[in-house]
């Protein structure tokens, strides 16, 4: 269906929307926000901005602006679409599922299957048979396989464990206190990489960005059109006509994994047994999670499946393809997209991320209200400001805006009023429905966001939250879910796939879903968890409020989106054109060296900012869990304190860590990308991502770490030459090229020795997963040949003469039998 494009456009925030016509008389849009971003050191960054002038009165016509009153300006003139056809129509993009009878044959079996389904997996079952034993190359299919992703994005991905360890049970409750934010400034000393008078800090590369802003507002200013005369709504939304579509179901339909170990897909024996405890503070029985305890019985060592190496080149062919009958029309959208202004950023101020707009301003029932009063959140954040009126109206929105700008609260605040509004259960309703189903990526975001949610909860005694999540024991979530059942859930898919399918009347309490979320969304509609996702969908109603939210919305997942959403869902995008995905106030460098120089110069980073910063607060990016492991203890070896969290780890280990880096300062965390995303940490000072990130969009997050809430920050990419051809993906970014640290030879010797105490085994699986890692990348991968030529230079850097063995099997399963370097055993 043909639509039409307005941008609108909010007082110092341009909104764009794909929509039903509003025409206007407003003008066109100028950029009128212009950040200067110093970049000489010693100096802070420094960020000027410049008011726009006071907008002219304009006329909306048709009921939108009444329904929404929100300012909407139409700046057509100035608008040069390309591909549309017609002036500003464009095609909305085709699912990608077309056989919606099909899909609801699938779901009726599933919702059956489930509801047929009493037996319960016991604990063994669950946690242990088919992980160890199976072990390593469980063969499955492949878009199942991926799920590990759930928390590996948990890189343990590329990772090939050899053993197994106990299972455990514990449990957690969820504090909700929050960490202290207060803001900290670099300060650089010079001749460092991060130093102001030494570095390189040169004006930040021209953005293509292609993203508008708007926001909508209603409550006390619907009747003067919305706070937008007043406050800096931004964002741009867009709708998206077109027919609303059911998930995809390739016809296949996964194995039920049944019995299975944690979200990273492997068995572990049964643990010991789980004391199991609320914490009851004012509101009981929320967040509870069960999580693995009793971190010494050793992480979960079974292999992973292989073919999720090998496939990975495959599956994103597949995604190709899937995509190229849309490409166009998405592509279309892409470029009707428009600069308009730049948002009302000051990024010297901590504040920067809040809009001028207060929550009482929308129509936010009292108690949620008295809940965000207790946290502090008197202003809206900018993506609170821009999807907040939008979402209480009912519609479907896919939002946009860069980390660390509230878009937990931006999605999770009108979901509970979603459930206030709902009548309560009635006496004779057998299963509480689950009202609120939110899905995260990895484990760590999901107990975040349960946090997150009792916190705004706190007056809200009668609604419940509770989190499931892999790592934790399936029996215990589900007594758990039993005993005290929960209006809002937040999940992890692979764990929520399993409790569909394996937990007596779970379904039927999906079945009372009236808003799903889908946070990090593009990640989740990834090939990596697309089938869980799918399945997930096909698990709720139809009649929902779906919002997806992340800080990263590339093509693909434009394209993809439509599974979830309904046909007039609106796309908010507050990363307005002329600015970057990331925070200016983020100094972004990148180092390129050869790799025998990593470890010495990752040191030296270290060193060398810690000696800035007193309050430092590190976090260190690897491309794989095991190397995170290497990399960890060598940093430790070398009397950094250090702390590790990867997939290997346990889940209660993965918690602690996690708790105690929030609270912290003057700490390193080494991290596979169990981090990456999401996380929360307050008052990072430093990412340091070390080898090839997978993606443009994981070194957005994992850089997002860092300048939370308007703070600054910074953030080095460490590459070696041949991994050079990244920063093309990433070139419309900001980094600037950091000199190269002199090495001194003491140093060097250092870190050597520290290397030569590194315990072999260790070495041993980093080789592996390093050679894992690079194999599935497209680029580095492609010529097996040199690629082992590589990671046999990384088995140098780690000090080995030679490069350790690889199990035949393994290296056949990689396709990298016979290639000469590589030594099999
Ligand atoms: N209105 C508000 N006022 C003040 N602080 C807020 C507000 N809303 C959210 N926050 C805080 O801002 C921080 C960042 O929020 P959140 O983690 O939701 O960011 P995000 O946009 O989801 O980031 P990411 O893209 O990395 O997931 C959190 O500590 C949160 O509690």
């Amino acid at each position: 269906m043909p639509v039409k494009i307005f941008p609108l456009r909010t007082g110092l925030l341009p909104v764009s929307r794909l929509s039903t016509s509003y025409t206007t008389k407003y003008g066109p849009p100028v950029a009128l926000v212009m950040p200067v971003f110093s970049r000489t050191f010693p100096q802070k960054l420094k960020f000027r901005f410049f008011e726009p002038p006071f907008l002219p009165s304009y006329q909306v016509k048709g009921v939108l602006i009444n329904q929404i009153g929100i300012r909407k300006f139409s700046v057509r003139s100035e608008r040069v679409r390309s591909g549309s056809g017609s002036g500003h129509e464009v095609r909305v993009a085709k699912s990608l599922i077309e056989d919606e009878a099909e899909l609801s044959d699938w779901v009726s079996g599933l919702s059956s299957n489930s509801l047929r389904k009493t037996q319960v997996y016991s604990d063994s079952d669950v946690d242990g048979n088919n992980g160890g034993d199976n072990g390593g190359y469980r063969n499955r299919e492949r878009g199942e396989t991926r799920r590990r992703k759930e928390s590996e994005s948990d890189n343990g991905a590329f990772d090939f464990p050899s053993g197994r360890g106990g299972s455990r049970g514990l449990e957690r409750s969820f504090s909700r206190g929050r960490g202290g934010y207060g803001g900290r400034l670099e300060e650089n000393r010079s001749g460092g990489l991060f130093s102001g008078r030494g570095g390189t800090r040169n004006a930040s590369e021209s953005s293509r960005r292609k993203e508008k802003i708007g926001g909508e507002l209603k409550g006390k200013n619907e009747r003067s059109g919305g706070l937008t005369s007043q406050g800096k709504g931004w964002g741009s939304v867009e709708r998206f006509p077109g027919r609303q579509l059911g998930m995809g179901n390739d016809g296949r339909r996964e194995k039920s994994r049944g019995a299975r170990g944690s979200g990273m897909g492997y068995g572990k024996d049964g643990g010991g047994g789980v004391g199991m405890k609320r914490e009851r503070k004012r509101v009981p029985q929320r967040a509870l999670v069960v999580t693995d305890d009793e971190e010494e019985k050793g992480e979960e060592e079974g292999y992973r499946s292989f073919k999720e190496l090998i496939d990975s080149d495959d599956v994103d062919d597949e995604d190709e393809d899937e995509g190229d009958e849309e490409d166009k029309t998405v592509d279309d959208v892409f470029e009707k997209e428009k600069v308009l202004s730049q948002p009302p950023s000051s990024p010297g101020r901590s504040d920067s991320y809040l809009s001028e707009s207060r929550f009482d301003q929308c129509s936010i029932s009292p108690l949620s209200m008295k809940g965000l009063k207790d946290v502090g959140y008197e202003k809206m954040t900018v993506v609170q400001e821009a999807t907040l009126p939008v979402i209480l109206k009912g519609k479907d929105v896919l939002a946009k805006a860069k980390t660390g700008t509230g878009k937990t609260v931006a999605f999770l605040l009108p979901a509970i009023e979603v459930v206030v509004k709902s009548p309560p259960v009635a006496r004779d309703q057998k299963q509480t429905p689950i009202l609120v189903l939110v899905i995260c990526p990895t484990r760590e975001l999901a107990s975040q966001a349960a946090a997150e949610a009792n916190t705004l909860l706190k007056y809200h005694p009668s609604i419940g939250v509770q989190v499931v999540i892999g790592g934790t024991r399936l029996t215990l979530e589900q007594k758990r879910m039993q005993a005290n059942p929960c209006q809002i859930l937040v999940a992890t898919p692979g764990r929520l796939k399993d409790h569909i399918e394996n937990t007596a009347g779970f379904a039927t309490r999906l079945m009372g879903v009236k808003v799903l979320v889908l946070d990090e969304a593009d990640h989740l509609l990834d090939m990596g968890f697309r089938r869980d996702i799918e399945k997930i969908i096909a698990a709720v109603p139809k009649q929902r409020q779906t919002l997806l939210f992340s800080a990263t919305v590339p093509q693909e997942v434009r394209q993809i989106c439509h599974i979830a959403l309904k046909r007039d869902h609106e796309f908010i995008n507050t990363v307005q054109e002329g600015s970057e995905e990331t925070h200016a106030q983020v100094r972004q460098m990148h180092l390129v060296a050869p790799l025998d120089k990593h470890f010495s110069l990752l040191y030296t980073l270290l060193k060398e900012h810690i000696a800035d910063d007193v309050n430092y607060k590190i976090l260190v990016f690897c491309t794989t869990a095991m190397v995170t492991r290497l990399v960890a203890e060598l940093l430790s070896e070398l009397n950094l304190n250090v702390r590790e969290i990867h997939s290997r780890k346990p889940q209660s280990y993965r918690t602690r860590v996690s708790d105690e880096f929030r609270k912290s300062k003057g700490l390193i965390l080494v991290t596979s990308d169990v981090s990456a995303r999401g996380v929360d940490y307050p008052d990072v000072t430093l990412v340091v991502q070390i080898g090839l990130p997978a993606d443009r969009q994981q070194y957005i997050h994992r850089l997002g770490r860092t300048g939370r809430k308007g703070k600054e920050g910074q953030g080095i990419l460490l590459l070696a030459p041949w991994e050079e051809f990244f920063l093309s993906t990433i070139k419309d970014l900001p980094l600037t090229k950091a000199p190269e640290p002199l090495l001194d030879p003491e140093t060097r010797k250092k870190v050597e020795r520290a290397l030569s105490q590194g315990e072999m085994k260790n070495k041993e699986s980093a080789y592996q997963a390093w050679l894992g890692y690079y194999n599935s990348n497209k680029n580095v991968g492609r010529d097996k040949y040199r690629l082992v030529e590589l990671a046999n230079e990384f088995s140098r850097t780690m000090g080995l003469d030679n490069p350790p063995a690889i199990p035949k099997l393994v290296l056949g399963k990689m396709g990298l039998k016979n290639i000469p370097g590589l030594r099999s055993r």
